[in-house]
């Protein structure tokens, strides 16, 4: 199992501090949507460029003209990228054929999807590297959570790796680590507490080798 740090800032020093502060616990270093408004794919390049050999996806959330999209969040040094469930098939088929010859890795969001067992099984067919249950955050404000969804996505996915977000704390990890993720996703839940670092690091502590 492995945890990936969301960096959901509006800043890229604050990523590479927040970056420094986690790197002993976090496996994937996820280069947040908000980042992607802000600073685009040249963000991105500063960060790879800041720590050449992390693992960092960046959170495109595509939904278009997939085979170049994700072609350029490899090339601006990517090692995994997402697209959005509710795209098109053939924009999924595009991404994943695009990742294959990058040698690279595509995650599949379902944020937005209503038939979660239907959809992750289309998906899972089509071959991504993983498929991510995700509550938003518009819906978190609400008082949902990931934690139902991913059931159903664990139940329906037999070939991709599984993956969850959406809220995820030091105080409700665990409930979701003993569902059996392959990627447990946490952003607020470790880079607005006080000590990122021992957040991190209890998460991490929690999980399976
Ligand atoms: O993609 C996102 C929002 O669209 C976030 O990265 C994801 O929800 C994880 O962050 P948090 O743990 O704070 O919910």
């Amino acid at each position: 199992m492995k945890l990936q740090l969301a960096i959901d800032l509006e800043d890229i020093d604050g990523a590479i501090n927040l970056i420094n502060q986690t790197k002993d616990s976090v496996d994937i270093f996820e280069y947040g949507t908000p980042l992607v408004i802000n600073f685009g794919l040249e963000g991105l390049q500063k960060i790879r460029q800041a720590f050449p050999d992390i693992t960092l996806l960046a959170d495109l959330k595509i939904m278009d003209v997939a085979e170049y999209e994700v072609n350029q969040a490899y090339k601006y040094g990517a090692d995994i990228t997402t697209i959005l469930a509710v795209a098109e098939d053939q924009s999924i088929e595009d991404a994943v054929k695009a990742a294959r010859a990058a040698g690279k890795q595509l995650l599949v969001d379902m944020i937005g999807v209503h038939d979660v067992a239907k959809r992750a099984a289309e998906i899972d067919a089509m071959g991504p590297d993983y498929i991510g249950t995700h509550t938003g955050y518009d819906l978190q404000a609400l008082g949902e959570t990931p934690f139902e969804t991913f059931n159903t996505i664990k139940q329906a996915v037999t070939k991709a790796k599984t993956a969850v977000a959406g809220g995820i704390k030091v105080s409700t990890a665990k409930q979701i680590i003993d569902a059996g993720p392959d990627l447990l996703i946490v952003g607020g839940g470790i880079s607005t507490v006080d000590n990122p670092s021992e957040a991190a690091r209890q998460i991490k502590a929690m999980m399976p080798k």
